[in-house]
């Protein structure tokens, strides 16, 4: 796997180095074609990101040509408190004034089958009659290696399609949506956001083991193109190249 560590001394240093990837993706994809495509991840690591892209770069881009979409959902209610939109929405969405036009959340009203179909089209529309090439893909990292929500152990990580689809998580004892590997590995840039020891064995699993998608789904995320990490020191302290 070919892909760029940035690694930072502290959880804000992690924090402002993304944001100014996430402004510089931004302003390039709007220059070369006027619009910016960014798809979500959620979990508890994006939250202070959005805060600091809110205080700190609320005029570094024309938030009025960035389109949201989100890598994986918790199939509840958008206005619970898991909801991955409900969280977007509460510290990016609301505060920057982003247009409800240019948000697009998964329809877990719809129930997990039909949100998972109704997103693959939602996508497929947006992006035309083109490949689905998101400008930029923040993704997290579980503690269990996986992102978005490609769980270990299930049969997601084995779908080829580039779609979404709708799964029972056992391990968490709820259906999550979530976008493909394949899907996902189609963005124009991935960005990688943990912080925390707390990840810091996955992150040596998913960067130095030999590949094991079962154990590591994270290791699925193998494009050719622009793979970086966003890392503190705690959370790249296992790895032993750096
Ligand atoms: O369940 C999820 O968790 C991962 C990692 O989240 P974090 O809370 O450890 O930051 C996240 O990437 C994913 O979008 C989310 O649904």
């Amino acid at each position: 796997m070919s892909v760029k560590l940035n690694i930072s001394a502290s959880e804000a240093d992690v924090l402002r180095s993304l944001a100014e990837h996430f402004v510089a993706t931004g302003k390039d994809a709007i220059d070369h074609h006027g619009r910016y495509s960014v798809s979500l991840s959620g979990g508890s690591s994006p939250k202070k990101l959005y805060e600091l892209l809110v205080s700190d770069y609320a005029t570094a881009l024309d938030w009025t040509k960035v389109d949201f979409f989100f890598g994986d959902e918790r199939n509840v209610p958008r206005d619970d408190k898991n909801s991955n939109y409900l969280m977007a929405k509460t510290a990016l969405f609301e505060p920057l004034q982003i247009a409800d036009a240019q948000v697009f959340p998964i329809k877990t009203e719809f129930g997990p089958e039909a949100a998972a179909e109704a997103y693959t089209d939602a996508i497929n529309t947006y992006f035309k009659s083109e490949s689905p090439q998101f400008d930029l893909m923040l993704l997290g990292l579980g503690d269990n290696s996986h992102t978005a929500s490609l769980f270990p152990y299930t049969p997601v990580l084995h779908d080829t399609s580039v779609s979404v689809r709708a799964l029972y998580i056992d391990e968490v004892k709820m259906y999550r949506i979530t976008m493909t590997a394949a899907l996902i590995n189609l963005s124009r840039h991935i960005a990688f956001l943990v912080y925390g020891a707390g990840k810091a064995e996955a992150i040596k699993h998913i960067l130095e083991d030999d590949l094991d998608i079962e154990l590591y789904p994270a290791q699925l995320i193998t494009q050719d193109g622009d793979v970086q990490w966003f890392m503190d020191e705690p959370a790249a302290a296992a790895l032993s190249k750096k």
